[in-house]
């Protein structure tokens, strides 16, 4: 379990971390999302006592991180998957950290074959690509068997298999009864891998709860609507209340309509004798449910600091 507490971080006149309160609980994914510069990194580097806090608290199992002795057997984490030193090999790098966390050696072969990487584990780190550098780090915060594990942006780099192969992993862990803490500004990443959702803006707590609540909170639906006048039916509709905008090229006969329900669009065009081809409602992705509640807390919005 992690528990943050008005956890807060400046840095000069810059507040990277404002006053941030929430607990990621153990046996289930938990993704901690927000747009570039929203703290995430800041936040998971004081959980695992990197940074210090201008204020607040965050503990892991009841204790600062620092308070555990041998910390990779408490908390594994990836960080900066690229922080390795690159004249190592894989197996050098683990077996110097598994000797300095009191870990038995044996771990070093387990979680290279973990993750992939047993063949590779003689070879020097600094020729790695990003995704076997991603792997590495992966084995690296398995490597104490903790019960708290903490990814900062572990899909960067990966292939569509690696991606796959790490989301089973996470769910595997989780369902280890360990806390799996992931962060992303990828909502699409968290879709298929987490249960739980923080998500921040501007270091401020956005929402804290089950994937499921967040996509429905930010549900909006839309209807699409085709038609050979799709012109005269786009009139009727906004002259209704709709929001109506075109869908794909404008001579392709169809539009995207927000604000009235597929059956009283129905209903408009037969009153106005308008052909409709097509009628089918779309849910808002979960993606477009992340920026619509993040908008107002992007640092920086096409290219414009804020
Ligand atoms: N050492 C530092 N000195 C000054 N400002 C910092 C420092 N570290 C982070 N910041 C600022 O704090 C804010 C939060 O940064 P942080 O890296 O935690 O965000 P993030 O959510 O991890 O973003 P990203 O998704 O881009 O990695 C940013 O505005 C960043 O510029």
């Amino acid at each position: 379990m992690i528990e943050i507490s008005e956890l807060t971080k400046r840095y000069g006149d810059k507040t990277a971390v404002d006053q941030l309160s929430f607990t990621v609980r153990p046996g289930r994914v938990t993704g901690f999302l927000g747009p570039n510069g929203a703290g995430k990194t800041t936040t998971l580097r004081m959980i695992l006592g990197l940074d210090t806090p201008t204020g607040g608290t965050a503990t892991v199992s009841g204790v600062p991180f620092r308070g555990h002795r041998r910390g990779l057997r408490h908390v594994g984490a990836l960080l900066d998957a690229g922080h390795v030193h690159g004249g190592r090999t894989a197996t050098a790098h683990l077996a110097a950290l598994a000797r300095s966390n009191g870990i038995p050696p044996r771990r070093v072969r387990e979680v290279l074959d973990e993750v992939g990487l047993t063949d590779a584990a003689r070879r020097r780190i600094g020729g790695f690509s990003l995704g076997m550098k991603q792997r590495l780090g992966i084995a690296t915060a398995l490597l104490g068997d903790p019960p708290v594990l903490l990814f900062d942006e572990p899909i960067n780099g990966m292939d569509p298999e690696g991606v796959l192969w790490v989301r089973r992993l996470f769910r595997r862990l989780a369902a280890e009864g360990r806390t799996v803490f992931l962060s992303s500004h990828l909502m699409s990443e968290m879709e298929n891998t987490a249960d739980q959702l923080v998500v921040i803006g501007r270091g401020r707590l956005i929402a804290a709860e089950p994937l499921a609540d967040f996509a429905a909170r930010g549900t909006r639906l839309s209807v699409v609507a085709g038609s050979p006048r799709a012109v005269e039916l786009a009139a009727v509709l906004a002259a209704a209340g709709a929001s109506v905008e075109p869908r794909g090229p404008a001579d392709a006969g169809r539009i995207a309509v927000t604000g009235l329900p597929a059956d009283r669009i129905g209903a408009l065009a037969l009153e106005h004798r308008i052909q409709l081809t097509e009628l089918t409602t779309q849910a808002a992705s979960l993606e477009e449910a992340f920026m619509e509640l993040t908008a107002d807390s992007a640092e920086y919005l096409a290219g414009h600091r804020r």
